[in-house]
């Protein structure tokens, strides 16, 4: 339903933020667009929504083709909602006038039914007639998240849309939210900086480095398999190996992309001799910190403590 076919764009001329971007969404279909801070995540989804003239290429959603502020007086797709980092909230109304600003009303029994059942969904029947100011800055994100649901779009652009909610309330709204869009068959696009956000909801990822697609595909398989460093570190620590490192081997080496949980002590010879050099409690147990061939960091996930110093071998998990 979505087409974004060689779109660039720049702020400044010459210097191109967006450089050749194509790739396509279906409907109902959970997307998450990650990379590094600056890498253009934000500017993508404002070309999406048709916030900005595009340098070259072009978007289509449906039957419709973005057009941009040139052509369109104002900017922004009917079929489309953009939720971005600075939610614009009207302060001075309430969260219910808040979340049923953008429905008519034609229908007030129907608005009344649905301004309800979107409180349900990001938690705060309870906030319904309070004044959005009163809120803190995670309920006032979780009003925009209805806002934007409200008049039930084909696609929702989300920009870090959980970021100033707490772990608890936004595993819920997470869980709730993308169960909801998959319900009603709503695309999302989703920027993020939470792996959490992507590894357990997104059907697709697409992974930018500096405003160009260096990997897109079925979430697991870019995880899984991520093609170098750049991209595995954006799901949290990462270790990088050399298949040498294991057999001895130099012929033909190649390098492992290695998250700490897939590695583990082991007492067998022939793996990696390491020193641990800290030890950093992490709830269900340890990440461990050692130090390989003198310099070279490697984490690993541990149940146990292990005393600084310990000499241990780690063997990769998978090939026990
Ligand atoms: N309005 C603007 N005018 C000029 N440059 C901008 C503007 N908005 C963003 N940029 C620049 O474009 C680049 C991409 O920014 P963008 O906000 O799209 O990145 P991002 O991946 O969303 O970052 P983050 O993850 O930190 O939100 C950055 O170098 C930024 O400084």
């Amino acid at each position: 339903m979505l087409v974004v076919n060689n779109i660039a764009y720049s702020y400044t001329e010459g210097l191109p933020i967006i450089k050749g971007v194509s790739f396509s969404v279906e409907k109902g279909a959970n997307i998450a667009l990650i990379g590094e801070s600056g890498c253009g995540k934000s500017t993508l989804l404002k070309l999406i929504y048709g916030l900005y003239d595009l340098d070259q290429g072009e978007i289509h959603c449906g039957d419709k083709r973005v057009l941009g502020p040139a052509y369109n007086l104002v900017p922004g797709m009917d079929n489309m909602r953009y939720l971005a980092q600075d939610y614009d909230l009207m302060p001075h109304i309430s969260v219910y006038e808040n979340i049923g600003k953008f429905l008519s009303n034609f229908d007030l029994v129907g608005k009344k039914k649905r301004i309800e059942e979107l409180l349900e969904v990001v938690g705060l029947v309870e906030y319904a007639d309070t004044l959005v100011k009163y809120l803190s800055g995670g309920q006032q994100q979780r009003v925009a998240i209805a806002r934007v649901l409200a008049s039930e779009p084909e696609l929702l652009l989300l920009d870090e849309p959980f970021s100033h909610i707490d772990y608890s309330r936004r595993s819920v709204l997470r869980r709730d939210l993308f169960a909801y869009l998959k319900e009603k068959g709503i695309a999302c696009i989703v920027a993020t900086h939470d792996s959490l956000d992507t590894l357990g909801f997104a059907d697709e990822t697409i992974v930018l480095k500096e405003g160009q697609i260096i990997d897109m595909g079925d979430t697991r398989e870019v995880y899984e398999h991520p093609i170098n460093k750049y991209v595995a570190s954006l799901f949290g620590e990462v270790n990088e190996l050399m298949i040498s490192d294991f057999t001895g081997l130099k012929l033909n080496d190649e390098a492992l992309y290695v998250y700490p949980h897939q590695l583990m002590r082991s007492s067998q010879r022939g793996q990696l001799d390491v020193i641990v050099t800290d030890c950093y409690f992490k709830g269900d147990g340890y990440l461990v910190k050692c130090l390989f061939q003198g310099n070279r960091v490697i984490y690993f996930n541990h149940p146990l403590f292990i005393e600084k110093n310990t000499e241990i071998k780690l063997a990769l998990k998978k090939y026990e």
